[in-house]
């Protein structure tokens, strides 16, 4: 059975969450580059498989998806004999969905406070402009009532959002955070939170993050 097709790079966070979940099951795959410089993802050949013109997509035979979380989810259930920790807690439906409400707190809080942080301090400065240090404060003021919660959260199961054991909500995490964590923001915001610096180390110690991490700085995977 041919690979599957990743496309887009590693440094980019979508694609990496994607990466993870590929690492985390064992599955084969390749990863076909999109070229930004030549807008080859605003072409009709990449906006065929993903409409709005954005990385990842993915590829599986005559089935093609894009959206990374949603891609993370087939993979998953596609490899669920092959994933032993069980990252979306299929087949207990009041266990999957405290994964999907972690996920979507990730989604929708977590990730929209941490990506403001990266665009005013990383893509405006690249391209020639000021970060604006009020959505900067903003955001890093959002970020730490989520970690709040999260704190209190970790401490309760002793472990993981949704949970004992790890699942996709903490896993869908790293991107982000691995590129927050280079920032001057980092260690003061995560640094008050010593329940939610712990769960990072785990994570970080995981075999599957370790590779996906060397492959985001361009290294081997
Ligand atoms: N919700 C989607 C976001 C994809 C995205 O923003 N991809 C970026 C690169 S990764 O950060 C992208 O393709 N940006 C180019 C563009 O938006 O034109 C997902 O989870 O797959």
């Amino acid at each position: 059975m041919s690979p599957v097709k990743v496309f887009g790079s590693a440094p980019f966070t979508n694609v990496a969450r994607v990466l993870l979940c590929l690492e985390e099951v064992g599955a084969d795959y390749e990863i076909v580059d999109v070229d930004f410089g030549a807008r080859e993802h605003k072409g009709p050949d990449h906006l065929a498989r993903n409409p709005f013109g954005q990385v990842p997509a993915f590829q599986d035979g005559d089935l093609m998806l894009f959206e990374s979380r949603a891609i993370c989810r087939y993979i998953l259930r596609k490899h669920r004999a092959t994933d032993e920790a069980n990252l979306l807690r299929e087949g207990d439906p009041s266990e999957s969905a405290v994964v999907d409400a972690w996920l979507d707190v990730e989604a929708l809080r977590y990730e929209p406070s941490v990506h403001a942080v990266f665009v005013q301090r990383r893509v405006v400065p690249a391209l020639g402009g000021e970060p604006d240090e009020r959505v900067i404060a903003e955001s890093v003021a959002r970020l730490r009532e989520t970690l709040a919660v999260y704190e209190a959260r970790l401490e309760a199961t002793r472990g993981y959002l949704a949970g004992g054991e790890v699942s996709l909500a903490d896993l869908s995490h790293f991107p982000y955070t691995r590129y927050f964590m280079e920032m001057p923001y980092a260690a003061p915001v995560f640094g008050a939170y010593p329940r939610v610096t712990a769960w990072w180390e785990r994570l970080l110690a995981r075999p599957s993050v370790r590779k996906v991490a060397a492959m985001m700085s361009g290294g081997e995977g």
